[in-house]
């Protein structure tokens, strides 16, 4: 998505330990009508699917996840919680997920009532690096029974391998923009096309 990646040219910044900060206008400010297109492009990439559903992980995947929704007949949006809270009760789906961006596992917990086996799911995050946020959400549509439709990325680091497990075990991921490589000396990215 040209659009996707003008903004990363424009306003991204690489640091060391392959870590790209584009918080300006995706993942702590957030620009809505960048999530808006991205919407559109992975309704265009997904159109002809069923999805009863939209799943991603807090935090970061959450906003965009929302609106893209828009996109999708206004399914409902279900987020992965990564901590057990009061507000989380009855039987739950619990897996256990590595983050990349804050280094030790969290668990990753949704609420039965909001995912079974007569669900069709779309998930949605802002990066996909490793891929470990993706296989814990994966695993829990497993336990619900649940069918995994197609993975809408917004940056995928294709470097870091993740994206390309997870198409070799058959799933369809459309990231937007798929950075396959950056340098924090001289702050030059390339993009895979
Ligand atoms: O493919 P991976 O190696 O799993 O990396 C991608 C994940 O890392 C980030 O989450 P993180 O846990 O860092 O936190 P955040 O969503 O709160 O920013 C990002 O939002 C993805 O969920
Ligand atoms: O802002 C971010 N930048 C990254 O490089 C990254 N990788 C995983 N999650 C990430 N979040």
């Amino acid at each position: 998505m040209q659009e996707l990646e003008d903004r990363i040219r424009r306003e991204g910044t690489v640091k060391e330990g392959n870590v790209l900060k584009v918080d300006a206008f995706l993942n702590h400010q957030c620009d809505v009508a960048l999530y808006d297109a991205m919407g559109a492009a992975w309704a265009g990439h997904f159109a002809g699917r069923t999805i009863t559903k939209i799943l991603t992980i807090e935090a970061s995947g959450i906003g965009m996840a929302c609106v893209a929704a828009r996109h999708f007949g206004n399914v409902p949006v279900v987020f992965a919680k990564k901590a057990q809270s009061i507000n989380l009760d009855g039987d739950q789906y619990v897996t256990t997920v590595y983050s990349f961006t804050k280094q030790r596992e969290f668990p990753v917990i949704v609420s039965r009532r909001y995912l079974g086996p007569e669900d069709h799911v779309l998930l949605i995050d802002d990066f996909l690096a490793n891929g470990k946020a993706l296989r814990g959400l994966i695993d829990i549509c497993d336990h619900a029974g649940a069918t995994v439709e197609g993975i809408g990325i917004a940056v995928e680091k294709g470097f870091q391998g993740g994206g390309d497990q997870l198409r070799a075990d058959g799933y369809d991921v459309d990231s937007l923009a798929i950075v396959d490589s950056m340098d924090p000396k001289t702050g030059e990215i390339t993009f895979r096309h």
